[in-house]
């Protein structure tokens, strides 16, 4: 019996030669892997992971049984898993197609919703485990948690709600899963959930969806929130969308950006990377914000600053990066100049109107090629789509780049040790990455960069009031 399933074992070789490449450019990772050979510290780890199945993550999940651990990988997003690097998982550096020796992989691009839990579910089984299930969690957007949390509530109830109680189909799905496995008080979920040491967290939503059970004294196991860790979420929103908000817009569209006129809806850490991306390019860049402060800092920046109305029929290229919804509207893409470009990189697909875009009378959609649309008014002009308004970056590009991934899956690593190795500093609540922690990731990094840093002198780090070592900065510190 298989103790995996993914698309294709015949794609593990190209996995294997995009991950050899991604380790490259995963130092801090890699270095991870070299400082904790020797100690093992996730030794008689058995860790459920529920991120995006990619080549950085499978970085991730290398360096995870590096230091000890037993790994059961699900993706947490039907169509994010790239199907050359889950083969390259599930074949195993040493195994082949034929002879598959690596790690309990179930993923697949293009996953439905049933399967999509299914594939969850199977992660969170543990076959040769005491309790059946992990010891650890790594998740991003919560829904290993979810489930095991759901789980354990409703055999606390004795009884799971029926399936036409469901607010959605996703709800609909996971009630029926939670059927098949609670059955006349088999409390698989309350004994699985006895041995879990904690979860850590990759974003906002899952980080949310902690805070909130945590709030209604309901979380089982404790939490680190690794979102908020300044080399995650700064580098995730600034340096990944500046990096991969114009590979998105070049692959979609070849278009010149030089000379044009771009328009960046929002100047937060995203809309700042985007901002200075297009800037290199050589476009004139303006900035619409609502918050005074934000808006300040584009002007310092150089920008102008002003409403979407004042130049909605001027500029070439909108992006929008508020994780807002409503920010462009059917009405304002109207008003467009004919071939204008229209893409989002901030949250999921509220932000561009697409519903409004697509109820215009007479208005002609058309598929240029995969996630690029032309809109048609019936007026003759028409205007380009990105991604269906979705994560441009996402759908016109791959994600972010491995380097960027490398600070965020250090976090997660040394999140994994900390919670595995020392369970009595960490009573059931949510905490995010110590300082310490932040820095040494940032430090992970600086080696492959050439980066040479400078020592602070006893006398100084008393001027300052930090120790020589660190950590350099008060916790409510902004970067
Ligand atoms: N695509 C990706 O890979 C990726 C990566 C990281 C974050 N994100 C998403 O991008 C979004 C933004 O992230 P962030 O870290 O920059 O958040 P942020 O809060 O720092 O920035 C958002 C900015 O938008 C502004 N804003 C809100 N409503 C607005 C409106 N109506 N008009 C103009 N400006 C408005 C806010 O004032 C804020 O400054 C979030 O939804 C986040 O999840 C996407
Ligand atoms: C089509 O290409 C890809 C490639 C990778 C992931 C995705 N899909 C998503 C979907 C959602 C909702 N969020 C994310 C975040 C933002 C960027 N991310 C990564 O790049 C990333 N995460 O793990 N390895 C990575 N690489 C994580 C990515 C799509």
């Amino acid at each position: 019996r298989q103790d995996f399933k993914v698309a294709d074992l015949s794609l593990a070789d190209f996995g294997r030669k995009e991950i050899t490449l991604a380790e490259h450019e995963m130092p801090g990772l890699m270095a991870i892997r070299k400082e904790y050979a020797e100690t093992q510290p996730l030794a008689g780890a058995r860790v459920t992971g529920s991120l995006h199945m990619t080549v950085q993550t499978a970085v991730l999940i290398e360096t995870l049984v590096a230091l000890g651990a037993q790994v059961r990988w699900a993706s947490c997003n039907i169509f994010s898993t790239q199907d050359h690097a889950a083969a390259a998982i599930a074949v195993g550096p040493n195994g082949t197609p034929d002879n598959p020796q690596g790690i309990p992989v179930f993923a697949w691009k293009g996953e439905t919703l049933e399967e999509y839990w299914w594939c969850t579910e199977q992660a969170l089984t543990w076959s040769d485990s005491p309790t059946g299930g992990p010891n650890m969690i790594l998740d991003d957007g919560g829904d290993a948690t979810l489930l095991v949390h759901k789980g354990v509530e409703y055999e606390k109830d004795g009884k799971v709600p029926s399936v036409d109680t469901a607010e959605s189909d996703e709800h609909r799905v996971i009630l029926e899963l939670l059927h098949r496995t609670i059955t006349d008080g088999s409390q698989k979920w309350t004994q699985l959930a006895s041995e879990i040491r904690g979860v850590t967290e990759e974003t906002t939503t899952g980080v949310h969806r902690l805070y909130e059970m945590q709030r209604d004294g309901v979380l089982l196991f404790p939490a680190i929130n690794v979102n908020d860790a300044v080399t995650k979420s700064k580098f995730d929103n600034k340096y990944g969308c500046r990096h991969s908000l114009i590979d998105g817009i070049n692959r979609a569209t070849d278009v010149l950006i030089g000379g044009k006129t771009a328009v960046v809806c929002g100047y937060g850490d995203v809309g700042k990377g985007c901002a200075e991306s297009l800037r290199g390019q050589g476009a004139r860049v303006i900035v619409t914000e609502i918050d005074p402060i934000c808006a300040l800092q584009a002007a310092m920046d150089g920008y102008q600053v002003t409403t979407l109305d004042e130049v909605i029929d001027k500029a070439d290229i909108f992006v929008t990066t508020t994780g807002n919804k409503d920010i462009i509207m059917a009405s304002d893409m109207a008003k467009m100049k004919h071939q204008a470009i229209v893409g989002n990189i901030g949250h999921f697909d509220n932000e561009i109107d697409m519903a409004g875009l697509a109820k215009v009378p007479g208005i002609v959609k058309d598929e240029v090629k995969p996630q690029v649309h032309t809109w048609k008014f019936p007026d003759g002009k028409v205007i380009i789509v990105l991604s269906e308004g979705r994560l441009l970056n996402l759908g016109n590009a791959t994600g972010h780049p491995s380097f960027v991934m490398s600070n965020s899956f250090a976090d997660q690593t040394l999140a994994q040790i900390e919670l595995f190795t020392k369970p009595d500093e960490y009573p059931v609540g949510v905490y995010t990455l110590p300082k310490h922690l932040d820095e040494k990731v940032a430090r992970l990094h600086l080696d492959s960069l050439g980066v040479k840093l400078t020592t602070l002198r006893p006398e100084q780090a008393s001027y300052i009031g930090v120790k020589v070592e660190g950590p350099y900065k008060s916790d409510h510190y902004r970067y």
